[in-house]
Formats: structure tokens, sequence, C-alpha cells
């Protein structure tokens, strides 16, 4: 299902702060060679995940879900200048391609790059996290917040990407439901019933929900 009217959406961007050179050249290396290039954030998503770690000037950020390294350059630019982005992935095959953006972003010494499975790497991380973006394997978006709930600082955020999966989260009655969407079902309730955060969904893009650790 698309979720936006294309030309609402491309009204948007036309508002939006001009993606730089880097971010569409990130975008074309990952259209011309790698594959589901939809996974990337992109302009808008970027744009308002820059402007969200702006505003907050984490120290730390985690986030969960590299790919080719659009979002994580577009949340280290809010960085303290003595912060960190750790970021994750699972794919080692796109290394050589991020770092190269890492270097070209100019904030490659802030960004540490870890390859392996999130879900073994981040009990062994040390918190506190003021920011933390899950934009990994959807089916386990709930233990993703189960592992980095008590290492986010009071204050921080964490950003969920996808959770309204195409508009697949909204079931009919007697509808099968697969199990990607029942995962991000079961997330979107657990952070709705948390005591611990406050949270807003935001219909941009695919779907981001953002919670605040109280
Ligand atoms: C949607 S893409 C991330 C997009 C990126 N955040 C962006 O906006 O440009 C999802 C990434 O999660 C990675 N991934 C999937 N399962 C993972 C796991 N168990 N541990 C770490 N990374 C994983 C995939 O390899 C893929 O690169």
């Amino acid at each position: 299902m698309e979720l936006f009217d294309p030309a609402l959406l491309a009204y948007c961007e036309s508002h939006t702060s001009t993606e730089d050179a880097l971010l569409k050249k990130i975008v074309r290396e990952t259209q011309a060679k790698v594959l589901m290039p939809r996974m990337l954030s992109g302009h808008l998503q970027g744009k308002m995940l820059e402007l969200f770690s702006k505003m907050l000037r984490p120290k730390t950020i985690l986030e969960i879900g590299t790919y080719t390294g659009y979002s994580g350059i577009c949340l280290a630019r809010g960085l303290r200048h003595d912060g960190k982005l750790i970021t994750l992935d699972i794919n080692d095959e796109l290394e050589t391609m991020v770092r190269g953006f890492f270097d070209e972003s100019g904030l490659a010494s802030q960004i540490d790059y870890l390859l392996g499975n999130a879900r073994e790497i981040i009990p062994a991380l040390d918190g506190p996290f003021d920011m933390v973006f899950i934009d990994a394997d959807k089916f386990y978006y709930s233990d993703y917040f189960d592992l980095v709930i008590d290492k986010v600082a009071p204050g921080g955020i964490i950003l969920a990407d996808n959770v309204l999966w195409s508009g697949k989260i909204l079931v009919e009655e007697g509808q099968k439901i697969d199990k990607d969407t029942r995962a991000l079902l079961d997330f979107n309730q657990k952070v709705q019933n948390d005591p611990r955060v406050e949270n807003v969904l935001l219909p941009i893009r695919d779907g981001v929900l953002m919670a605040r650790k109280l």
C-alpha cells in the first residue's frame, strides 16, 4: 500500500532542506549497486533524523541496521563534538562502501561501525544511549527494545522505523498475519503499554515510532 500521495511527498521534499552531495551519492550508489535500495531512509526521513539529533545533541547514539550508512550519517551530524555513533549491521558485504561514505562524511572518527548480529553485540555495549534508531530485522524489534531500554538515558529517545509496514498493520477480521507484521503489531503495542516511556507514532514514510524514556 502506498501510504502517501507521491505528489504530496514531492511537495514535502521540496520544502525540506536540500539533500547534500554526499547523501545524494549514497542514494545513487545504493540504487545502482545494492539490493533493496528502498531500505534506505531517504531525504525526508533522513533530515528528520538529523534535526532530532541536532535538537538532542546526543553523546552516544546506537543505530541497529546501518545498511549503506545514509541514516547513520544523518544521525551522526547531531552528535556533540566528543560524541559517538555506534552503528551495527550483520551484512559485511557493504563494509568497504559504507566505510568510504563514513570517511567522506568527515565523521568517521566519531563512528564505531560494528559488524555482526545486533542481538549478540548489544548486550556487550555500555550505555547510556541518548538516542537509539531501530531499523534492522522487524521480527526482533521487541527484543531490540528490551535489550536497549535499560541502557537509554532518562530523556533519551528510541526511534523505530517501518512500524506501519506499508499499512499491513491494519489487519481485517479473520485475515492471516505474516510473522513480520505480527512482530510489528506486538512491538507497537508493547511500546504503547510501557510505563517507562512516552511515545508518538509519526506517520512519516513507512511510520516512525518515537519513544522518550521517562
Ligand atoms: C532497513 S536497512 C537499514 C537502513 C538504514 N538504517 C538507513 O536508513 O539507511 C536494515 C539493515 O539491517 C541489517 N540487519 C538485519 N538483521 C540484522 C541483525 N540481526 N543484526 C544487525 N543488522 C541486521 C540488514 O543487513 C540491513 O542492512
